[in-house]
């Protein structure tokens, strides 16, 4: 029989389906890798608005991640939305517990509306509690702004800026340059070595999810065997596909689109 490949997201709840948990899963599904969730907020948003956000306990988390860890444990781990210190703490707890080989945090701060999905007190402790756990942290230009405590108008200001994150004690770092204008490039650094990805910018309004789709490609790629940066390069050719089949639904940033005919294979990908 097959191997099957299984990934978890640790991430908040979209309910319009274009970004958090909803995206994570349409992605490892397309890359026909098993999909588990922990959910870490419930958040009432659409393509143009969020109007509510309800934090899951840490008990609730705890409880999550250890039924899932216990019995089908995971090959790589996506973290997204972390609104809280709480959450971020027990998240970070529990992962001491389990110990996954492949974390793969985004983040998240903002949704592409510019509503706050992190507490604004909660930076310290992204910062010192969850950024060194990641095998790869994925912030935009905004996210790594703050992070970095730095301002990022050139790709020599990602580099930087990337270097920097790195020092705080993750593994490697990929700078998404979604927020920049011109050409749509991420730098991404492992801490010996820069690699910039580079595509044209599609002209779309429709990008909801495109930061969920990327980081939860990553993941998928890992669970899959690749090393990191082919995992990187080919989340960053799906990305690019599922805004390019992006779908115009809602009245705001319609959401990305996930399909397996989008995945990229190994073969097509230069070093
Ligand atoms: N209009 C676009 N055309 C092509 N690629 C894009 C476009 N917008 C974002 N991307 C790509 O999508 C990925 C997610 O980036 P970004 O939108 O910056 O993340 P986030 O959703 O976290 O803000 C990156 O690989 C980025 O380069
Ligand atoms: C529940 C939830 N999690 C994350 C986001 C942000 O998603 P992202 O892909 O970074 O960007 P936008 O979709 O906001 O453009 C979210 N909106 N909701």
């Amino acid at each position: 029989m097959e191997m099957t490949q299984k990934a978890l997201t640790i991430a908040g709840s979209d309910c319009s389906g274009g970004a958090g948990i909803q995206a994570d899963l349409k992605t490892f599904s397309a890359h026909g890798v098993y999909g588990m969730s922990v959910i870490t907020a419930i958040v009432a948003e659409n393509t143009y608005r969020v109007s509510g956000i309800m934090d899951v306990s840490p008990d609730m988390i705890d409880k999550q991640i250890r039924d899932v860890f216990e019995d089908i444990y995971p090959d790589a781990v996506k973290i997204g939305m972390l609104n809280t210190i709480e959450t971020m703490t027990a998240v970070a707890e529990s992962l001491k517990i389990w110990q996954p080989q492949n974390v793969v945090i985004d983040p998240v701060m903002y949704a592409k509306n510019g509503s706050p999905l992190m507490s604004l007190d909660a930076i310290e402790t992204l910062i010192k509690v969850v950024v060194p756990l990641a095998t790869l942290v994925t912030p935009n230009i905004p996210e790594a702004e703050e992070i970095a405590g730095m301002m990022i108008s050139n790709i020599g200001d990602m580099k930087v800026a990337a270097m920097n994150i790195h020092e705080m004690g993750c593994q490697a770092v990929l700078i998404k340059g979604g927020h920049a204008k011109g050409d749509a490039t991420d730098v991404f650094y492992d801490g010996h070595k820069f690699y910039q990805l580079t595509t044209s910018r599609i002209q779309t309004k429709n990008t909801h999810g495109t930061g969920c789709t990327l980081s939860s490609a990553i993941a998928s790629n890992l669970a899959l065997g690749y090393p990191m940066a082919d995992a990187v390069k080919l989340a960053k050719a799906y990305v690019t596909q599922a805004i390019a089949h992006a779908l115009p639904l809602g009245q705001g940033n319609g959401p990305t689109h996930h399909f397996h005919d989008l995945v990229q294979k190994k073969k097509g990908v230069s070093s």
